[in-house]
């Protein structure tokens, strides 16, 4: 039977700054429960806060965070630019830091390698047009938008800048354009055993970006969950199957977000075990057997953002 234990384990990013392995994901919580989730995490020993413009709950996420007592250089914040927010990331992530009630963030994320239009209300967040398809600003590029970005570690107000849902083609092409002077510190991208994205790990890896694992549970009513390779493991190890996912993301190196509102789960979730290079290597190849299976997906046709599994 594995020992569980709280995950303290930090990673470096390649800019010096530390990152806690485990955070917890803010995505689809209400601002009651997410408030009450970040108090409560917070108290459970979780010191990494993922939270995002999109997702409409950033003014409870910083409340929890200020009315926690626990002094805010121990806590690591992300937010993330919003893809109606791309011409302007200097000018989002002010609204951002306003929303939270914080002075800066610890990691400002690209969430999407797009910008939208902001001014079609069509649909919150996602403009989309009348034949469906994303209301896409096709003359801003990502590379731009990335090079504004890299004014908010200069002005205090992003110690560490990243992308999220960038493919090895789009690092290439951002490492490459002109204006790049910043490498991020992180790739945030969904990860889990049907969606291990290893080409995309060993490039990160060989250019000394930590990747992020998000959706690490499936997302919602997630597969995963009743995997039977994966219920055989957390059998094995007396865990639970979430503990299996998020202890295998912390093995291979990654960063892991699973979201809850339940104070049950944010608690176990935070609760990992060292897995057996056996279990491990077994759950990097599930996918081989079940297939590639993506659970996030804004269908962003006709731009290809995604990793490459
Ligand atoms: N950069 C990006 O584009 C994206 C980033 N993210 C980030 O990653 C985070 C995590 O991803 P997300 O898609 O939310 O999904 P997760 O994979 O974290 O799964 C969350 C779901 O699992 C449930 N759950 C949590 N813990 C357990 C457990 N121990 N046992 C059983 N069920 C559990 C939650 O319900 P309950 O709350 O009731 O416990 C919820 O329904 C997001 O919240 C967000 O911060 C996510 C998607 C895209
Ligand atoms: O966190 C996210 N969840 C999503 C679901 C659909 C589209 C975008 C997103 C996110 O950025």
């Amino acid at each position: 039977m594995a020992t569980t234990y709280k995950s303290t384990k930090i990673f470096k990013l390649n800019n010096g700054e530390t990152i806690p392995a485990v955070g917890l994901g803010t995505w689809q919580a209400s601002a009651d429960d997410v408030y009450k989730a970040v108090i409560f995490a917070l108290k459970t020993g979780y010191r990494h806060i993922d939270s995002a413009l999109a997702y409409g709950n950033e003014k409870p996420v910083g409340r929890a965070i200020r009315d926690s007592g626990i002094p805010r250089k121990e806590i690591f914040v992300t937010t993330k630019l919003a893809p109606i927010d791309a011409l302007d990331p200097v000018g989002a992530l002010d609204q951002s830091l306003k929303n939270l009630g914080l002075d800066y963030v610890d990691l400002y994320l690209m969430h999407w390698p797009v910008c939208l239009n902001k001014a079609n209300k069509s649909h919150p967040g996602i403009p989309t047009l009348p034949n469906g398809k994303r209301d896409i600003v096709f003359d801003r590029d990502f590379t731009q938008t990335y090079a504004d970005m890299q004014k908010l570690v200069e002005a205090g107000k992003a110690k560490s800048i990243g992308v999220s849902n960038f493919s090895i083609k789009n690092l290439k092409k951002l490492f490459s354009s002109p204006d790049y002077k910043i490498t991020p510190t992180t790739n945030q991208v969904e990860i889990h055993p049907y969606l291990p994205q290893t080409d995309l790990l060993k490039f990160c890896r060989e250019h000394d970006i930590l990747l992020e694992a998000f959706s690490p549970l499936g997302s919602s009513n997630s597969p995963l969950l009743k995997d039977e390779t994966i219920l055989k493991i957390a059998e094995k190890n007396k865990v639970s199957p979430a503990t299996i996912l998020i202890s295998w993301a912390v093995w291979r190196g990654t960063v892991v977000l699973p979201k809850s509102v339940s104070e049950s789960r944010i608690e176990s979730n935070f609760n990992i075990i060292d897995l057996s290079d056996e279990d491990g290597e077994e759950l990097n190849n599930l996918h081989k057997v079940k297939g590639i299976k993506r659970f996030v997906s804004p269908n962003w046709d006709p731009i290809d953002v995604y990793g490459e599994d």
